[in-house]
């Protein structure tokens, strides 16, 4: 993996007529981590997409480096296929097959490899959407809510794969309403004025 980053100069971002944000700035160097918190509805999501490149900001710059992996509510992975053969498909793509073993172990879903993506749990879904994130290979991983429909031994997992992630090198962005467990955590607290 490469070294991963990713700074904020000045971003602003309005949606839907309204400014969510402006003269945002952040830097965060690799091994670095970031918990976007605020109330529904602040911004965090479209911060998120903002750094993934997926929406252009109103205003200033957003540099990136290392490859990014965005993982919000959209599973995007095709219902039909067993799990390992659906998150196979991402990883080929990313060029981590190999990686898929740990990952789906990382995650505890080795198990469930032959299930159908429909039949399974929210929590495993998301599981299965964390397994995809590990078995890209990026360095910079955007994560919406990711504790949402876990139980205590998810929340562990994701705990140790956002540590071992920073760990190798790779930036993490969390957009949470529940503690992560994350260590040192650079807060970006959105809120104020415009609600
Ligand atoms: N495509 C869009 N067009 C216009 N407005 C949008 C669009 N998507 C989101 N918004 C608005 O932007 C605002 C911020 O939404 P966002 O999803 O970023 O909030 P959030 O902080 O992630 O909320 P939550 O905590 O509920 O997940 C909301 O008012 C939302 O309605």
């Amino acid at each position: 993996m490469s070294a991963a980053r990713l700074v904020f100069s000045g971003v602003a971002c309005a949606r839907g007529g309204r400014m969510l944000f402006a003269d945002m700035d952040f830097v965060l160097e690799a091994g670095a981590a970031a918990v976007l918190s605020g109330p529904n509805g602040i911004g965090k999501s479209s911060l998120l997409r903002l750094a993934a490149g997926l929406l252009a900001p109103t205003a200033g710059q957003i540099a990136r480096a290392g490859g990014i992996a965005l993982a919000d509510e959209a599973i995007a992975l095709d219902a039909r296929l067993p799990l390992a053969a659906a998150l196979g498909f991402w990883a080929r793509l990313d060029g981590g097959g190999a990686r898929l073993a740990a990952a789906m172990d990382a995650l505890g879903l080795t198990a469930l490899a032959p299930v159908p993506v429909r039949m399974l749990s929210t929590g495993q879904r998301k599981r299965a959407t964390l397994a995809r994130v590990v078995a890209s290979g990026a360095g910079l991983w955007l994560l919406d809510e990711p504790a949402n429909g876990l139980d205590g031994d998810g929340l562990v997992r994701l705990e140790r794969i956002i540590a071992d992630h920073r760990a190798a090198g790779g930036v993490v962005v969390a957009a949470s309403h529940q503690a992560l467990g994350i260590t040192d955590p650079q807060a970006i607290i959105l809120g104020g004025a415009g609600r």
